[in-house]
């Protein structure tokens, strides 16, 4: 899939609270950024400040109680349910059925959609996170790491958009956890996704091209090479 930067989420004076015990809690507000494919976003902050919350929003996953969240696809304004089957998802905990091998896990979605083709398309992914050898291993037969590059492998399987990652290198350790990055990296790259992240990890953090940091209750976005340097990592 080739890259085209008229493909965005964008979100326009976005905040976000919570009600609980009668308290309102302002986790963040008037936040305007426009994710486009093909860039990498890292977003950072304290426990706590906000992140993946805001992943939720810009994924579509929960509506922000304030302003709006849409979906711009070569300039033409959709609503954000049409980014549904255009977006994938990598979580700490990876999320792995149980119960199915790894071919089977990465393919399960595919056939969900009724594609043609599914396991021939989940061994190339498999392949192309280098567990050509493990196709069926079920999870628990498999390694931290082995188990988070079948989820890259399920989350990139059907060419989506963008990849939505909470914490994807949190459960690993130093050497799966820079193995995993390099394989999240190179896969979105080679298959033109936009890559969304939440990382409390300074290393997996600067190898994005952006970065949102929470601090004091704000969330800035830094672009630049020497901004990523004020970033204070929880
Ligand atoms: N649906 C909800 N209802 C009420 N409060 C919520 C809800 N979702 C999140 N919160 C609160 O919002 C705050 C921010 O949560 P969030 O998970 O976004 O933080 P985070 O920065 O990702 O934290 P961590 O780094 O610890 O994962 C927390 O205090 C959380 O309890």
């Amino acid at each position: 899939m080739s890259i085209n930067p008229n493909n965005r989420i964008e979100l326009d004076k976005v905040g976000q609270s919570f009600t609980s015990n009668e308290h309102e809690v302002l986790l963040f507000q008037d936040l305007s950024i426009s994710l486009v494919q093909g860039e990498s976003y890292a977003i950072t902050g304290p426990s706590g400040s906000g992140k993946s919350s805001l992943l939720m929003l810009m994924s579509g996953l929960e509506l922000p109680s304030k302003g709006q969240v849409t979906y711009l696809q070569n300039t033409h304004k959709l609503p954000l349910s049409d980014l549904r089957g255009e977006i994938g998802f990598i979580f700490q905990q990876f999320h792995l059925l149980p119960e199915l091998d790894a071919l089977n896990n990465v393919a399960l979605p595919l056939k969900l959609r009724g594609q043609k083709g599914a396991e021939e398309k989940a061994k190339y992914w498999l392949t192309r996170v280098g567990l050509a050898q493990r196709l069926k291993h079920k999870p628990q037969q498999l390694s931290g790491g082995e188990q988070q590059r079948v989820a890259i492998a399920r989350a990139l399987v059907f060419e989506p958009k963008f990849i939505f990652a909470d914490e994807p290198t949190g459960n690993l350790d130093t050497k799966s956890a820079k193995e995993v990055a390099d394989i999240l990296f190179s896969c979105c790259l080679e298959n033109g996704a936009g890559l969304v992240m939440v990382t409390h990890s300074e290393t997996l953090a600067a190898r994005a091209q952006h970065i949102l940091a929470f601090k004091n209750g704000q969330c800035e976005l830094l672009e630049h090479e020497h901004d990523k340097g004020k970033v204070h990592y929880a």
